[in-house]
């Protein structure tokens, strides 16, 4: 015999687009967003009794995003992502948990001839910022934020050194070696108890998005670095000082490697250690550093 263990069902990659245009000024604002919507209640008989009744349709919850984004603020998008959530488990009484997640895409104004345009912007990284909002019938809404994609390299400032050495090792010891990575950051807010809630700290959620992104920036350039583990420590614990709110934070951080290439055998070129100049970028393998940290005498919410 089987039994369904777990479900959820919903619409990923609903594309959006909005505008913002003051009259007043001429100036537009614009955001673009990849949304996903998870539902979950009580739908089990539409996997084990192919019972439709209870399934509100994919498509039904893709129209219900482009509404929202038409008649709602889209940012901040932790508020989009709770108001969003929250309507599905208050408009069908069988949906208990609704999981959001939004893709916030970059869109930067363009400055042109030293000025701020009007409607033009540019994409100048893959960088994104995230939430995950899950609002849960009786319990409240958790709102995880974060960082993706950006991406950052610094030449020097970066060690590694002092770790195992044995039959299993051919990896140098360095006092100065080149430090790249592609920052994923998240921090998971204190529980909200409702939208109200949410709109109650509306002014926190772009104020912690410039502390993580601001911090892991300084962080990352003035550190210098033991490892990625210790200085993405140094992020984590800064970021939770300066938020209040913020109960943990996460960091998934790739150590893109770039290796010196001894061209010895040309000539006697000498381009390894203090003579290093050409690297070698590795697109793979690499390192894979996380950490979650949380404030002391408190074990993350899983
Ligand atoms: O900062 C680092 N942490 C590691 O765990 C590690 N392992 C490795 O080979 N290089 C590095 N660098």
């Amino acid at each position: 015999m089987a039994s369904l263990a777990a479900a959820r069902y919903g619409k990923d990659n609903v594309r959006v687009y909005k505008v913002h245009r003051d009259e007043k000024t001429g100036v537009q604002t614009v955001v673009e967003m990849t949304v996903c919507v998870l539902l979950e209640g009580e739908i089990d008989t539409s996997y084990t009794k192919a019972d439709n009744s209870v399934v509100v349709a994919t498509d039904s919850i893709k129209n219900t995003i482009y509404i929202t984004a038409k008649q709602q603020p889209v940012t901040p998008p932790e508020l989009f992502g709770s108001i969003l959530g929250s309507h599905f488990i208050e408009k069908y009484p069988h949906i208990h948990v609704a999981h959001v997640n939004i893709i916030t895409h970059r869109w930067v104004r363009m400055t042109i001839d030293g000025k701020a345009h009007p409607h033009s912007f540019l994409k100048d990284s893959p960088e994104t910022r995230n939430v995950q909002v899950d609002v849960t019938e009786g319990k409240g809404i958790d709102i995880t934020s974060s960082i993706n994609g950006l991406t950052v390299l610094k030449s020097t400032g970066s060690q590694f050194w002092g770790f195992v050495r044995d039959e299993f090792t051919t990896l140098k010891e360095t006092w100065d070696r080149i430090l790249s990575t592609q920052v994923d950051a998240k921090w998971q807010w204190r529980r909200f108890n409702d939208v109200q809630h949410v709109k109650a700290n509306l002014d926190k959620f772009d104020g912690a998005w410039e502390t993580a992104r601001n911090t892991t920036l300084k962080t990352f350039a003035e550190d210098n670095s033991a490892s990625v583990q210790a200085t993405m420590y140094k992020m984590s614990e800064q970021i939770l000082a300066a938020v209040p709110l913020v109960e943990t934070v996460e960091y998934a951080l790739p150590n893109i490697h770039y290796f010196e290439i001894d061209l010895s055998w040309h000539k006697g070129l000498k381009n390894t250690g203090k003579d290093a100049e050409v690297y070698a970028p590795q697109s793979g393998p690499n390192g894979l550093i996380k950490c979650t940290v949380a404030r002391s005498g408190q074990k993350a919410r899983l």
